[in-house]
């Protein structure tokens, strides 16, 4: 099984390019979708983080005010150090649980859409890593626009996570979304080529058809091996 690490800063465009993954018929797993799912009411992670935070966070109907919340962490980063503490252990539990039920499925090529890739030291996992870069100046404007907040709030947002030069830097792949969706879909049409080139050996033993394939062979060599020990006692 081939698993892709796909990653970025926020707003740097992954999300466009795991839809456009998903459109090739590559399934994704979305680490935000994980971790929202970690967050709803009366889970552990829901639990952990009321304990923490206080009932202030929590919107009448009892789920996480998620702008609230955003609004604490994005601005203290000890309180963030908190939150991913507390919801580490679901999410990587919760993304383990998707790459499985994908395994079971037989998919050979995974893509995990992981903001916090290397953050949370998940990249040896994932091989390649395609990093979806984007200028700063675009980063910042885009984050604006979509999410509706101020350029202040942008930047904490911007600065919670690590260098996306830095990220660049450790890529296997890098998508430049800085320009049109024209040009980012040229790039995607490559990408897709070297995503989808046959699997490697290492990579096809980890998948469900190389395990079976392996415990199959298993089999067979201790019964070939049983059969010519018992009729070479029986001689
Ligand atoms: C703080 C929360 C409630 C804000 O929710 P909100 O709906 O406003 O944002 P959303 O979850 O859609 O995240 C948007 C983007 O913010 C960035 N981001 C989210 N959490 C973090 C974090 N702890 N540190 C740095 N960046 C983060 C990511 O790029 C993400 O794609 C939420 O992001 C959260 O629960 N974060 C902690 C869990 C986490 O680490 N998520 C990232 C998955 S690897
Ligand atoms: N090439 C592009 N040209 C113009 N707008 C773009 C381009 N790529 C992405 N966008 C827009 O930029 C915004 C951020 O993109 P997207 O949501 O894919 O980022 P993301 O990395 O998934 O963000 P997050 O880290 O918050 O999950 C969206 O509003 C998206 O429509």
């Amino acid at each position: 099984m081939r698993i892709v690490g796909l990653t970025g800063g926020i707003a740097s465009g992954k999300s466009t390019i795991s839809n456009l993954f998903k459109a090739h018929g590559i399934p994704v797993v979305d680490a935000d979708l994980v971790a929202r799912d970690v967050l709803r009411k009366g889970t552990g992670g829901w639990k952990r983080v009321v304990a923490a935070f206080g009932q202030e966070i929590l919107l009448d109907n009892g789920e996480v005010n998620r702008a609230q919340l955003g609004q604490i962490v994005f601005s203290d980063p000890s309180k963030r150090q908190l939150l991913n503490r507390l919801l580490a252990p679901y999410i990587s539990s919760g993304i383990f649980f998707e790459v499985f039920k994908l395994w079971i499925k037989g998919c050979k090529v995974i893509v995990l859409d992981i903001p916090l890739l290397f953050e949370a030291k998940l990249d040896r996992w994932t091989k390649p890593i395609i990093v979806v870069w984007v200028d700063s100046e675009t980063q910042l404007q885009r984050l604006v626009a979509r999410d509706g907040i101020s350029e202040e709030q942008a930047r904490n947002r911007i600065n919670a996570q690590m260098e996306l030069d830095w990220k660049r830097g450790k890529a296997d792949i890098v998508i430049d979304n800085s320009g049109t969706m024209v040009d980012t879909k040229e790039q995607f049409e490559k990408v897709l080529i070297q995503v989808t080139r046959p699997l490697t050996w290492t990579e096809f033993s980890l998948s469900r058809q190389g395990a079976v394939s392996l415990l199959v062979s298993v089999i067979v060599g201790v019964l070939a091996c049983r059969n010519f020990y018992y009729s070479d006692s029986v001689r």
